[in-house]
């Protein structure tokens, strides 16, 4: 029965994609893939009364809108404060441990992307919406569908709201910038004003054509869902799909905090994708909970930025020929 070869096709494309995308491991060849798309493809356009957004089908884009619609956040999304030396960041810390005790850190590269809230209803996809000004954002679905990596089915059947960032990986942004230079069109700053430029796109096969991937780093729910810690609540939704940074480290001490920026300092240019700085994360929700937040700001978490990168004095310049 067609309906059934549909859904089996659809589930096993998923499966790809994740296997592809996600592990970066394909069990199958690119023929293979292909073969099975066009089947599912013909098969759709034979049924339409079995469209679903959600099939793999509708990964490569094609729906154009008019305008953005707006989307309330379920969960106000705010952003982090900003420190800039290795004093502030020990003084974020001493601060924290001052009113919770001594903590656990999680570090993670500070993606340069745009914020991104995920939302599931029943294991399937239903939203996507940029923070806007934390309280409404933009829904920009249409687009955050064609970024393969993100699942559309997860194994988790009531509500669930996944943070993350989208951004357009340095190899995207290159091959991008060089197809503008070609056309004789305008070049990107950098991968974040290219990332977000993407995302607002009303045809989502421009979208679809920008080479963007997404990770994610935060789960509003984790303490409803039974976790303890911020590890424990990305480890669970690696295991639903989605992409985490495999770089994020816990820290039992904020030395070992300034050792990961060290060590982060020294990777960043070999990094496939642009970062800031590094976000520094109390790990445990009981602790979070005391910490609290400001007005705009987690107290639990903070940003250090990197110094701006000095653009390199040609020596000549300091040196007056005589
Ligand atoms: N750019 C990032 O790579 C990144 C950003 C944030 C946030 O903006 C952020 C904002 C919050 F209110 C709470 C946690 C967060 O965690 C985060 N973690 C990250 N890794």
């Amino acid at each position: 029965m067609s309906e059934e070869r549909v859904l089996a096709l659809r589930r096993q494309l998923n499966q790809y994609n994740y296997e592809y995308h996600v592990l970066d491991h394909p069990t199958v060849s690119d023929a293979e893939y292909d073969r099975l798309m066009r089947e599912l493809i013909t098969l759709e356009e034979q049924h339409p009364e079995l469209f679903d957004p959600n099939s793999p089908t509708q990964r490569v884009g094609g729906q154009v809108l008019d305008e953005f619609n707006k989307i309330t956040h379920k969960r106000p999304m705010l952003s982090l404060g900003d420190v800039f030396s290795r004093e502030e960041l020990f003084e974020f810390a001493r601060k924290a441990e001052a009113e919770v005790g001594p903590v656990d850190y999680c570090c993670e590269c500070k993606i340069d992307g745009l914020a991104m809230s995920l939302n599931y209803q029943h294991g399937r996809f239903q939203y996507a919406v940029t923070r806007g000004d934390g309280v409404v954002g933009e829904d920009v679905t249409h687009n955050v569908r064609t970024i393969k990596s993100i699942p559309m089915e997860i194994d988790y059947e009531g509500e669930l709201e996944v943070r993350g960032e989208v951004y357009m990986p340095k190899a995207s942004f290159q091959r991008l910038n060089e197809k503008r230079r070609e056309m004789g069109e305008e070049e990107f700053a950098n991968p974040r004003n290219a990332a977000a430029g993407s995302i607002r796109q009303l045809d989502s096969k421009i979208a679809a054509s920008r080479g963007l991937d997404a990770l994610w780093y935060h789960v509003p729910q984790g303490p409803q869902l039974g976790h303890h810690q911020h590890l424990e609540s990305l480890a669970f939704i690696q295991t639903l799909g989605f992409r985490t940074n495999p770089l994020n480290r816990l820290c039992h001490s904020i030395e070992e905090v300034w050792q990961f920026v060290e060590d982060l300092t020294l990777m960043r240019s070999d990094l496939p994708y642009e970062i800031d700085g590094i976000v520094i994360k109390v790990n445990d929700y009981a602790k979070q909970q005391q910490l609290g937040f400001t007005a705009k700001t987690p107290k639990w978490a903070i940003a250090y930025k990197f110094p701006a990168e000095q653009a390199v004095t040609r020596l000549e310049n300091i040196f007056v020929t005589v």
